[in-house]
């Protein structure tokens, strides 16, 4: 089933390209990575379907309805959470707070249990009283992801969450990503190709504000055009 249709998605800035006619699909329940050189249009991209940045033209359809024209707040509430590429914890609350804002945001009842859930699930629990300034940068990152959690997403999309973090903690990561799904489904803008290939079931790169291609990591890594662009083979 799918989730999300992106048709001739497209975002020019001052004639710049950065996303260029895009037709996309997310499954239901799929861990799909987005992947391209940089400057190829990923965070635009993905900023057009959370509503950071409006679409010039296309549109996205999400869960059964039309969300083009919807603003970021309202396609939070239909279930897209987004973390960003730069870290968005508020440094003075404690580790708790900030998740229970993200709860408190979709008016749960359950404020303290679904908190500490999020905070379970990416292995925050025991830090839940500490100032979220004070965690290290991995753990700050691991906090986004329990705030994005904390909404109960139906989609979770991470914009290269495994940028510095050392080798272990990508490892955790892996493990955190994979019990989200199928509850949720995650779109992962990706540098590292090792997390790519081991997380992803599928895979759409772009290259000058256009799919390249879409498959699965073997169709990927044989494919003759993604090598040239961006796998420097
Ligand atoms: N607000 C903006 N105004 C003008 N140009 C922009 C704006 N945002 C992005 N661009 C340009 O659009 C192109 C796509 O940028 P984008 O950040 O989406 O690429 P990316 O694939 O996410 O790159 P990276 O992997 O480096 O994060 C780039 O050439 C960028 O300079």
């Amino acid at each position: 089933m799918t989730l999300l249709e992106a048709r001739e998605l497209t975002r020019h800035f001052d004639g710049l390209k950065a996303v260029d006619g895009v037709d996309f699909d997310l499954h239901q329940g799929e861990i799909h990575a987005l992947i391209g050189p940089n400057g190829a249009g990923k965070t635009t991209f993905v900023s057009l379907l959370s509503g950071r940045i409006p679409v010039q033209s296309g549109t996205i359809r999400f869960d059964g309805r039309d969300i083009t024209k919807l603003p970021a707040h309202a396609r939070v509430r239909l279930g897209i959470a987004y973390t960003f590429q730069i870290t968005q914890v508020y440094g003075a609350l404690t580790v708790f707070d900030n998740v229970a804002l993200a709860v408190q945001s979709r008016h749960s009842h359950r404020l303290h249990d679904d908190a500490i859930e999020a905070l379970t699930r990416v292995g925050l629990q025991d830090r839940a009283d500490q100032t979220a300034g004070t965690l290290s940068y991995g753990h700050q990152r691991l906090l986004e992801v329990a705030m994005g959690l904390g909404l109960k997403p139906k989609l979770l999309i991470l914009d290269e969450p495994t940028q510095g973090l050392a080798q272990g903690e990508i490892e955790s990561f892996k493990d955190i990503v994979r019990g989200v799904v199928p509850e949720a489904t995650v779109l992962l803008i990706e540098h590292n190709m090792d997390v790519v290939m081991d997380l992803a079931q599928r895979i759409t790169v772009l290259n000058f504000g256009e799919v390249l291609a879409t498959g699965t990591p073997e169709a990927i890594r044989a494919d003759k055009a993604v090598q040239t662009a961006y796998l420097g083979g």
